[in-house]
């Protein structure tokens, strides 16, 4: 457990966790959603996923620390190796690129959606670390293809980082979904002339949506119909090869014990999607925080006589049967305690149906300016939370102004404020937006704003600076004493008013 609040910590944790608004989960609704082609085509997006960071993580050589885990499978250059065969990549990307922030790189969105699609497609809970880097150039290649042998293979997962019997595993854990397309692969697989099957995919097993150790129980009882073991032609049959490579023991195992499978690969994906390039350092597993505030957000009224205070707050697992006396208690500056109950306003499920959170929302507040807010305990059926006596700070010392407003029509733009306390005195004041570098990599866009003039005695000052369409997802960031700080949960554009025609 980490203390709230740390901005990129939060975002990683929302990703992992906040299932209902996490822009993954969605997209593997039911698991058998494939959103590039009609209903029946044979393939789905958690398939494409799991896929693609293999083939992200392939590139790695352990001995000198380059390649793996950085999303370098975005470049068209990588793509076009045949090793990298299908639009499966281009399609994962489309679809998860954009959920990339600048606390989360398009490696963790990667690695979050192979884990989420595991987890809620019937396999097991799966550890989740963050701090992946992107790449900025294609790795070397390495991914194996079906027609190398099993020296070959072995040899380029050693060089990946896996044993023998974590390549058997690590294969079958992938190989539980989705199959080998003809167009792909017409040495491979037959035309199916199957409408429910318009792609004519090989399936790798009777249950190519979800987990389970059908991999393993239909090949150790020799039905399985696996492209790769069953195929006509012999030599692109590598997983036979690699499944028999131990004399069928590893398999032999998974298939008696659904549970074993399930906890190999819960193992093995995790090591997966954590290996990363030397010199990467990735944080510890997320692990959801018991209670944590959300889109917390403070704005100073126009006469500057008060301050406008919004938030959420999201618990687990309360029984869903009784109702809850839910609390936000906080202090000020002016040494006052305060408290007011909040409102359930949602339900939803995470985890694949592990957990429940119930979010609840603060009434919208009015602070009075001077004694503003700096700290926040939640009373939960009065039961304190507090993070272990520090509370949740909050800080009123940066704070968006209400008279920013955007403009929408054609475009959308915008006149942006921030408010300043006064005894913050910063060098530099801007609005940070979301952008993206010439290899689409997360980064911070600064937006200058200037001082404007006001009353003598007032306690912020109002700095001001004008938006342009397209800029989105901002904070607030100032420059104090030579350090920048960043302020405020995310606000999308259209979380500011409309401008005064
Ligand atoms: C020697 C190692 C491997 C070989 C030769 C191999 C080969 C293949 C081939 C030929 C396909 C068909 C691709 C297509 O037609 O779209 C495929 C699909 C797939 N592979 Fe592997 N694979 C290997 C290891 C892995 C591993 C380690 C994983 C993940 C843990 C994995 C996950 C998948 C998934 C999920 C699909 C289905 C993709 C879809 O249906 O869209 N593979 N693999």
């Amino acid at each position: 457990l980490y203390i709230w609040p740390s901005p990129p910590l939060d975002a990683l944790e929302a990703m992992r966790f906040d299932q209902d608004r996490n822009g993954i989960t969605d997209l593997i609704q039911p698991c058998s959603l494939f959103i590039f082609a009609a209903p029946g085509a044979g393939r789905s997006n958690a398939a494409d996923w799991i896929r693609t960071a293999y083939h992200d993580m392939a590139t790695h050589n352990i001995t000198d620390g380059t390649g793996g885990m950085d999303a370098s499978i975005r470049f068209a250059e990588e793509q076009a190796r045949a090793e990298n065969v299908g639009d499966g990549f281009q399609n994962t990307l489309a679809a998860l690129l954009g959920l990339s922030t600048r606390y989360i790189s398009i490696a963790d969105v990667l690695a979050a959606g192979t884990i989420i699609a595991f987890e809620n497609c019937g396999g097991p809970e799966i550890a989740f670390r963050g701090g992946r880097v992107d790449a900025s150039e294609p790795n070397a290649p390495g991914v194996p293809e079906p027609q190398q042998d099993l020296e070959s293979h072995t040899a380029a997962f050693a060089r990946q980082g896996f044993t023998q019997t974590e390549m058997i595993g690590l294969v079958a854990c992938g190989h539980t979904f989705g199959g080998v397309q003809q167009a792909l692969f017409p040495q491979i697989v037959p035309v199916l002339n199957d409408t429910n099957n318009a792609q004519s995919v090989s399936h790798f097993d009777s249950t190519f949506v979800t987990f389970d150790n059908n991999v393993a129980t239909e090949y150790i009882s020799g039905t399985t119909q696996n492209p790769l073991v069953v195929g006509l032609n012999d030599t692109t049959n590598s997983d036979k090869r690699i499944f028999a490579s131990d004399g069928n023991a590893t398999m032999a195992s998974f298939a008696s014990s659904a549970s074993l499978f399930a906890s190999t690969c819960a193992d093995l994906i995790t090591r997966m999607v954590d290996t990363v390039p030397a010199g990467v350092q990735l944080t510890d597993v997320i692990t959801p925080l018991p209670v944590k505030p959300d889109l917390i957000d403070l704005t100073l009224s126009v006469d500057q006589k008060t301050m406008q205070f919004t938030g959420m707050l999201r618990v687990w697992n309360l029984p869903q049967t009784t109702t809850h006396d839910v609390r936000l208690l906080w202090d000020d500056r002016a040494g006052g305690t305060n408290n007011v109950s909040l409102v359930q306003s949602r339900v939803a499920t995470s985890s694949g149906g592990r957990a429940t959170a119930t979010w609840f929302s603060f009434p919208t507040l009015t602070l009075d300016v001077t004694a503003g807010i700096t700290n926040m305990l939640f009373a939960i059926d009065n039961a304190i939370e507090d993070q272990g006596g520090v509370g949740f700070a909050i800080q009123d010392d940066l704070i968006w102004s209400n008279t920013s407003c955007i403009t929408e029509g054609a475009t959308v733009t915008g006149k942006l404020a921030i408010a300043v306390r006064n005894d913050l005195a910063p060098t530099r004041v801007y609005a940070e937006s979301l952008g993206r570098d010439a290899v689409d990599r997360p980064v911070v866009v600064e937006t200058d704003f200037t001082l404007q003039p006001g009353a003598a005695n007032a306690l912020y000052a109002v700095w001001s600076g004008a938006i342009a369409n397209g800029q989105q997802d901002f904070t607030i960031g100032a420059e104090i004493g030579g350090v920048k700080v960043t302020r405020n949960d995310i606000r999308s554009v259209f979380d500011f008013s409309p401008c005064a025609t």
